[in-house]
């Protein structure tokens, strides 16, 4: 068994979800009055994919506008960014093309992106159109996929499916950012969350 850690930061507008579904995927819990966050919140979360097991570093920021600025801390180190908006907030996803172009002219090179539409569960609600999204994510070679933090669809299969993209053999065949596998040690998975 070797480990593989993979960084992964959350960005997007407040409100949109972010540390709903990182709390679905490390805790699987989800909380309808959770607070925003402030500055940025740390999680891991171990997961056992075929011959490996997948440590999760995540980084969840907080989308209020005065701690924009504190982003870049979080996505220069990491080899995934989630972009998320929700679906019944047409402005959120606005504000996902923003953050794509602050990736793609701050970003690490070639950093894995996914763009999550969030709060699928709400689709009489809906404000922004799924084929949209999908062909946005289309263009600049994105993940897309529509999660509900609140049901838990399709949180664990989004970042199975990111840390498919993320490289991770050694020694490394192209500059994206990767991670080196190594033996599995024992250690205690130190998760904080909400
Ligand atoms: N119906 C529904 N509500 C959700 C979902 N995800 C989050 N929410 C709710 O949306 C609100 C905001 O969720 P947060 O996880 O705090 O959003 P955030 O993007 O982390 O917000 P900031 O920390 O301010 O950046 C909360 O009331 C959540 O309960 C979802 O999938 N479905």
């Amino acid at each position: 068994m070797a480990l593989r850690e993979l960084k992964v930061c959350l960005l997007g507008d407040t409100g949109v979800g972010k540390s709903s579904i990182v709390c679905r995927f490390v805790q699987d819990s989800f909380d309808p009055d959770i607070n925003p966050t402030i500055g940025a919140s740390f999680m891991t979360k171990m997961v056992p994919r075929n011959n490996e097991i997948h440590k999760y570093l995540i980084w969840d920021t907080a989308g209020q506008e005065r701690f924009r600025s504190l982003a870049p801390m979080y996505y220069r180190g990491s080899a995934a960014a989630v972009i998320v908006y929700d679906i019944t907030k047409e402005e959120t996803f606005h504000m996902l093309k923003t953050w794509v172009k602050e990736l793609q002219h701050h970003g690490p090179q070639n950093i894995v992106v996914a763009i999550a539409g969030n709060k699928c569960d709400l689709v009489d609600m809906r404000e922004v159109q799924t084929e949209l999204a999908k062909n946005y994510a289309e263009s600049i070679d994105a993940i897309f996929i529509e999660t509900s933090a609140k049901t838990s669809i399709n949180i664990s299969e989004m970042f199975e499916e990111i840390s498919k993209k993320i490289p991770c053999v050694e020694p490394c065949t192209n500059d994206r950012p990767s991670f080196k596998l190594r033996p599995l040690q024992l250690e205690s998975s130190s998760s904080r969350c909400c």
